[in-house]
C-alpha cells in the first residue's frame, strides 16, 4: 500500500503559451504543478503567446528549442522545489494539436547519447532541419488543403478517411507547404514528429512513434484502419511515411526513460514513457469525460469536444480516435479566436482587469438587449470568417458598442457560436447533459455563466485547470495498468469527480433559443458576403 502511496506519474503538457506539468500519486491526488511561460521565461525566443506571427499574418511558428529549453528550465524548477524523481514510475504527457517538428538528419544519435552533465537545449542545439515549426495557429496553406481535397475526390471523401476535411492548419498540408518551399529542409529532415511525439522523443531519448488520437489531426492517417493513408501520404511529398515512422495506440507503453533522466534527475530506470497524445485528447482524459457530456476548453483555442462511439465525419469539425478506449471516437470543433480575443477586449473595455471584464458581464441582461457579436480577429475556423461583426437589435450593422455591452457580445457570440456548430455535428443539449469547462479562462464564473446559460445546461470544472496535464498522469498510470487489460475509467474510478461551478439562470432558455437561430442565419449571411 505505501508503495502506491509512495509512487508518482507525470503528465505533461506542451500547449501553445506554457509548458505545464502536473504529478499525481498512485492515489491519484496532485501533489506537485509547475509551469513555465515561455513569453516572460524564454524571453530570447522573442515569442508572443508563444509563437511568432510572420509578416504575411498567416504563417504562425515556434522555435523547437523553446521547447526544448522549457523542459530544461521545468525539471531544474522541480528538482529546486525539492521534487522527488525516484518515485516516478512514469511519465506521459500532450502536445498542442498538428504542429510538426522537422527533425535533422542525425538527430536520433543525438538523442541516443544525450550527455547527462549537459542541458537538453545544448546537446539538441543542431537537430532540427526546421528551426521554427509550423504550429495550430497557421493558416497559410489553402493551396495545399485544396490540392488533397482533389486528389483524394473531394471534401467528405477526405474527411471520410481522415475525420476532417483539409483544414490549413494539419500536419499534413503543413508538411507539404514546406516540402515546396523548404525543399532543403524537407530533405534534411529523417523524421517529421508532431509536438506530443517530439515531446516524448526527448523522454524516450529515441524517436517516438505518433499516437492514433493526435495523428488523427494530420490529414494523412486513415481513422478507421488506424494507419497512414496511402493516397494522402502520397498527395503530400515524396518518402513521405519513412519520415513520420510507426503510429501506435494512445494506451502504448513506448519504453524507459532514457538514462539522460536517471543520471541528471534521478528517475528510476525502469520508469516508462507511455505515449503522448494531444491537448485536447488528453484534456478529455482528465476531465474523465462521458458519453452524453460535452467539454468546452477555454485556453489559448477555444475548443469543443465529446466522446463519440459511432464516428460520422463530415466536412465541419473532425473525428479523432479516442486516446483513451481504441475502440472509440471524439468530435472536435476549434475555434481559432479564443483567449487572445478576450485578452485584445479586456485590454480595451475593461482596462486590462479580468474583475472589471467580469463586472461587465455581471451588469449587463442574458441577451444584451439584442446587440449581438462576432469578433474573429484572425481568420476564424469555425466559421471561415474574419473580422468584427456588430449587429444591434434590429439586425441593422453596428461600427461600435458601449464597452460593458461589447464585453457581452464578445462572450455569448463565441459560446453561441460553440452551440450552434456542436448542434450542426448532431449534438443535442438534453435533461442531465454535463457542460464540462476547462482551460485558463474557466477560472472565471462569470464567463462560466454565460457558458451556462447559452447552453441551458449546468457547467463543470475540475480543481486542475490543466486538464491535459493532469488527464496525461492518468493516462501514464493507466499505461501500466492496461496490460492487465484494466480500462481508463476503472483505473480513475477514485479520481475526484468535476464539481458543480453555475447553473443556467431562470429564463436562460427564453432568451438563447431565438438567439441561436438570429446567430445561425447571421452567419450564414456573413459566410454568404465572403464568397461575392
Ligand atoms: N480570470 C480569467 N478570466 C478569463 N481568462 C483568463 C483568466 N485567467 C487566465 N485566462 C486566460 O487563460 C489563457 C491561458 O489558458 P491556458 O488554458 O493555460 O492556455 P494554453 O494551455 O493554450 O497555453 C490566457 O491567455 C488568459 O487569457
Ligand atoms: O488546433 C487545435 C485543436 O484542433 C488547438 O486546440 C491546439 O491543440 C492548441 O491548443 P491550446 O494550446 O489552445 O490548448
Amino acid at each position: 500500500m505505501a508503495e502506491v502511496a509512495d509512487s508518482c506519474f507525470l503528465g505533461f503538457d506542451f500547449s501553445t503559451q506554457q509548458l505545464k506539468v502536473v504529478a499525481i500519486d498512485g492515489h491519484l491526488a496532485v501533489v506537485h504543478q509547475s509551469s513555465v511561460q515561455f513569453d516572460s521565461e524564454l524571453p530570447e525566443f522573442r515569442t508572443h503567446g508563444g509563437v511568432h506571427i510572420h509578416s504575411d499574418q498567416l504563417t504562425v511558428t515556434s522555435p523547437a528549442l523553446m521547447w526544448v529549453k522549457a523542459l530544461d528550465v521545468l525539471l531544474e524548477k522541480m528538482r529546486s522545489a525539492g521534487f522527488d524523481f525516484s518515485r516516478v514510475k512514469a511519465v506521459s504527457g500532450s502536445g498542442q494539436q498538428h504542429g510538426s517538428v522537422f527533425w535533422r538528419t542525425g538527430a536520433r544519435q543525438t538523442l541516443n547519447h544525450l550527455d547527462p552533465r549537459k542541458h537538453l537545449h545544448v546537446l539538441l542545439q543542431d537537430s532540427f532541419a526546421l528551426q521554427d515549426s509550423p504550429v495550430w495557429m497557421d493558416s497559410s496553406t489553402s493551396g495545399q488543403c485544396q490540392s488533397l481535397e482533389e486528389t483524394v475526390g473531394g471534401a467528405q471523401r477526405l474527411a471520410d478517411i481522415t475525420g476532417s476535411r483539409a483544414y490549413e492548419r494539419f500536419t499534413g498540408n503543413q508538411i507539404a507547404k514546406i516540402y515546396r518551399l523548404k525543399p532543403n529542409e524537407f530533405s534534411e529532415s529523417e523524421r517529421i514528429s508532431l509536438v506530443s511525439s517530439f515531446a516524448s522523443s526527448l523522454f524516450l531519448g529515441e524517436y517516438a512513434a505518433i499516437d492514433y488520437s493526435d495523428g488523427s489531426g494530420m490529414n494523412l492517417m486513415d481513422i478507421g484502419e488506424k494507419r497512414w493513408s496511402q493516397v494522402c501520404v502520397n498527395a503530400t511529398a515524396p518518402a513521405l511515411a519513412e519520415k513520420l515512422g510507426d503510429l501506435t495506440p494512445s494506451t502504448a507503453v513506448l519504453g524507459c526513460v532514457s538514462p539522460y533522466y536517471t543520471e541528471r534527475y534521478g528517475f528510476p530506470q525502469s520508469c516508462k514513457v507511455l505515449a503522448f497524445t494531444g491537448d485536447n485528447p488528453g484534456s478529455l482524459a482528465g476531465m474523465r469525460l462521458r458519453e452524453g457530456d460535452l467539454a468546452v476548453s477555454l485556453g489559448t483555442s477555444d475548443t469543443v469536444f465529446l466522446w463519440i462511439q459511432d464516428p460520422k465525419p463530415t466536412v465541419e469539425g473532425h473525428i479523432f480516435c479516442n486516446p483513451v478506449d481504441c475502440s472509440a471516437y471524439m468530435a472536435l470543433i476549434c475555434f481559432k479566436n479564443g483567449s487572445f480575443t478576450r485578452e485584445r477586449i479586456r485590454n480595451e473595455c475593461a482596462g486590462g482587469s479580468w474583475e472589471l471584464f467580469s463586472s461587465a458581464l455581471r451588469s449587463t441582461p442574458m441577451g444584451n438587449n439584442g446587440n449581438l457579436g462576432m469578433y474573429f480577429d484572425v481568420m476564424e475556423i469555425t466559421p471561415p470568417a474574419v473580422g468584427v461583426h456588430r449587429f444591434n437589435a434590429e439586425g441593422q450593422r453596428v461600427a461600435a458598442f458601449d464597452r460593458e455591452v461589447e464585453i457581452r457580445a464578445l462572450v455569448e457570440g463565441q459560446f453561441l457560436a460553440k452551440r450552434v456548430h456542436a448542434e450542426k455535428l448532431g449534438y443535442k443539449i438534453i435533461q442531465g447533459t454535463r457542460v464540462l469547462a476547462t482551460g485558463g479562462a474557466s477560472s472565471n464564473k462569470d464567463i462560466l455563466q454565460v457558458l451556462s446559460d447559452v447552453f441551458n445546461a449546468p457547467v463543470y470544472t475540475i480543481d486542475v485547470p490543466n486538464s491535459a496535464g493532469l488527464g496525461c498522469a492518468y493516462r501514464a498510470l493507466h499505461g501500466l495498468m492496461a496490460e492487465t487489460g484494466q480500462s481508463f475509467s476503472e483505473t480513475t474510478r477514485s479520481a475526484p469527480d468535476p464539481q458543480l461551478a453555475v447553473r443556467p439562470e431562470p429564463g436562460a432558455l427564453e432568451v438563447y433559443a431565438p438567439l441561436m437561430l438570429r446567430y445561425t442565419a447571421l452567419e450564414d449571411q456573413l459566410l454568404n458576403d465572403c464568397k461575392l
